[in-house]
């Protein structure tokens, strides 16, 4: 059976009308960047965003290794469904997250001898994994990473693909045969500029995907 039903995120929204266009395509979830070092930074009054959002599509806010208190506060002021930890942050930390009723998603870079046995102490404290690259910034570095490192992953908890997914992947994305792939993460290949996406190249990915 091939990959029709995958989950799509699209990550490091920033701009009002570019949210607006992006929404009328339906994604799953969309993130917005809560680290300042990004350019993908989100500075764009939050206020604007939060009414342009419907039904089906959830809000992630991704953070770098940021306390859980500041966490907390952003998921209460702009209505959040969802964290994506980007950092060094502990099996404790997103304990204390989860048990605060949040959807919590870890993310790990993954390279040649990436060791998955890591995982098993967050099993319990995270609803999602993703994986991504390395790089030189913790995320969006457009970089991919060998796919087939995966399937070494051996746990229950899905998780989403991400770092450097571009339209050029999509065949290979169908065809991936791992059992608790959920969704894929789209960023820097579909940018006219950071944090500015190509909707049409979204839309055309997202068509494909499910054709
Ligand atoms: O996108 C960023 O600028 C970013 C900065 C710091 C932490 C995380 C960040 N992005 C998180 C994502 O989920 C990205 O979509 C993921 O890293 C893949 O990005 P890309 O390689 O550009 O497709």
């Amino acid at each position: 059976m091939p990959n029709r039903n995958l989950r799509i995120k699209v990550c490091g929204m920033k701009y009002t009308e570019n949210i607006e266009d992006l929404l009328l395509l339906q994604p799953d979830y969309v993130g917005f960047i809560f680290y300042e070092k990004s350019p993908r930074f989100i500075t764009t009054q939050w206020a604007v965003f939060s009414s342009i959002f419907k039904q089906g599509t959830s809000k992630v806010g991704v953070f770098v290794d940021e306390e859980v208190e500041v966490v907390l506060q952003k998921v209460t002021d702009l209505g959040l469904e969802m964290v994506q930890l980007h950092g060094h942050e502990t099996p404790q930390i997103c304990h204390e997250l989860k048990d605060s009723g949040l959807t919590v998603m870890k993310a790990f870079r993954v390279g040649e001898g990436f060791d998955f046995s890591q995982l098993e102490e967050y099993v319990q404290c995270c609803d999602f994994f993703l994986f991504d690259a390395s790089g030189a910034n913790p995320g969006g570095n457009g970089h991919r990473f060998n796919w087939n490192l995966l399937q070494g992953y051996e746990y229950q908890v899905p998780f989403f693909l991400s770092g450097g997914i571009d339209l050029e992947h999509l065949d290979e994305i169908k065809a991936l045969r791992l059992p608790q792939l959920y969704g894929v993460d789209l960023n820097s290949k579909f940018e006219i500029q950071p944090g500015l996406k190509d909707v049409k190249r979204v839309q055309e990915f997202i068509q494909k995907l499910r054709a």
